[in-house]
């Protein structure tokens, strides 16, 4: 492929992304499985060129806007502007590649190409640009991001933009040892180390292809965030207890609450999503995993109502604005605006009393979000325990003494009521966790 076959591959991928609400990740996996021609070194410099147009969209859009007429904040638009800007290429280089010939995009038109000479030479970043876009912050989300990191926040967001670890967890219900497996990789030319925090993480020098390793095929890795490892941990999910994962997926965590279990005790998925549930059970066979049942929620739901007071442990798994992911997701960040905020944000508080009804006096309700705003943590696990006496918050750093420390790892990186991981800090996603308890004797509403 020329290189401007490969651009235009890449405005096309970014305009599908912009019409759909599916994740980038997949609009693009759908785009190469569709084009089985397109050889290895074009589809990497595709996915190149679509995951920098998405990770550095703010700054871009700051240089469309003044560059003045000419370039539009589109896919094409951006293109233009990124290779103006990062590839050190003049724009009688850039003609050449937009020049309308066969699988190359359309040619440059005059207002373009004054708008792209107003660009070049210049790099990426700028001194006058606003704080919030060259940390490639949705502007509405900017208070509220000073609001939980305060003087750390450039460095915060910047971090949660920037490209993810590649991270596996152990799986002890498949035979698998984290040294064994740490072997196994090397001997297959994969280096990989244990991860800092978490006991059965580990952590690959970059993005692999594992599911075509034996370790993969027979269960005893998944791929798995750090941080979403930490946050199964905590559930302190134990063998012989009934252990409910309420917003479950695709199984995520639940295979991770499973090893915990040890196949004994009773494992409950529930997800409005029948086709996550469906793709749970998919690793959750994979992973050994012996003792669990899928439920998909309905409305008014009886088998949720019958589990009143009986679960040892209820995992919320809220689903949220996922800014913790942004690493993973670059595209996701633009999907959200105050309004839609403020319905996700209703739904949680919704799900998390829902949830904790089916705790037993003495058991647990965890509640986890991978975003890091205050609005879908702590305001919404302070507003629930405002209202009820049943629940108290136990201090995180006793929680995680009890499971993660316990199994081997360190001592706990917070104080405080709940945890809230970074990638500036931690090396992981962006995750909350508050670990609620109900009461035997005080309240039982
Ligand atoms: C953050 S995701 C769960 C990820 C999963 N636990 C994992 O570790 O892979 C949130 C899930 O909540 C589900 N969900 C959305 N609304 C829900 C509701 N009202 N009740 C239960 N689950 C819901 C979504 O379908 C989604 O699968």
């Amino acid at each position: 492929m020329k290189d401007s076959a490969r651009l235009a591959a890449a405005i096309e991928v970014l305009e599908a992304v912009a019409a759909t609400d599916r994740p980038a990740d997949r609009v693009l996996d759908r785009y190469l499985k569709d084009r089985r021609y397109i050889g290895g070194s074009d589809r990497g410099a595709i996915a190149q060129r679509v995951w920098g147009v998405l990770r550095r969209r703010a700054r871009l859009d700051w240089w469309i806007k003044k560059a003045g007429k000419g370039l539009q904040r589109d896919a094409r638009g951006r293109v233009l502007a990124d290779v103006a800007l990062t590839d050190n290429i003049d724009v009688a280089g850039i003609a050449m590649l937009f020049d309308g010939s066969r699988h190359a995009p359309p040619a440059l038109g005059r207002d373009e190409s004054d708008a792209l000479r107003r660009l070049v030479g210049h790099g990426l970043d700028d001194p006058g640009m606003p704080p919030a876009v060259r940390a490639e912050c949705p502007n509405w989300l900017w208070p509220r991001m000073e609001a939980v990191f305060g003087g750390e926040v450039e460095a915060a967001v910047r971090a949660l933009g920037a490209e993810a670890s590649f991270d596996l967890r152990v799986n002890p219900l498949a035979g698998a040892d984290r040294a064994a497996v740490i072997a196994e990789l090397a001997a297959a030319s994969v280096p990989a180390e244990p991860t800092s925090l978490s006991p059965v993480g580990l952590r690959l020098d970059r993005r692999r292809p594992v599911d075509q390793m034996p370790a993969f095929r027979d269960g005893r890795i998944e791929v798995q965030d750090e941080g979403s490892q930490l946050a199964a941990l905590l559930v302190g999910a134990a063998p012989g207890n009934l252990v409910v994962d309420y917003c479950a997926g695709a199984g995520g965590k639940s295979l991770a609450l499973a090893a915990d279990m040890a196949n004994k005790g009773r494992l409950i998925l529930y997800d409005v999503s029948k086709a996550r549930l469906d793709r749970a059970a998919v690793r959750l066979r994979r992973a050994g995993v012996n003792n669990a049942e899928r439920r998909q929620l309905a409305d008014g739901d009886k088998s949720v109502k019958r589990l009143a007071g009986k679960a040892d442990r209820v995992l919320v798994d809220a689903p949220c604005t996922g800014t913790g992911t942004w690493r993973r997701n670059p595209d996701a960040k633009w999907r959200y605006d105050t309004e839609a905020l403020a319905e996700i944000t209703a739904s949680q508080r919704q799900i998390l009393e829902r949830a904790a009804a089916m705790v037993k006096p003495g058991g647990r309700l965890v509640y986890v979000t991978c975003s890091v705003l205050t609005d879908e943590n702590e305001a919404i696990v302070d507003g629930f325990l405002a209202e009820t006496t049943a629940f108290r918050a136990v201090p995180v750093a006793d929680v995680w003494a009890e499971t993660v420390t316990a199994r081997g790892g360190p001592a706990c990186p917070a104080d405080g009521p709940y945890l809230r991981l970074s990638p500036h800090r931690h090396g992981t996603d962006g995750f909350f966790v508050a670990v609620l308890e109900r009461g035997y004797a005080v309240g039982t509403d």
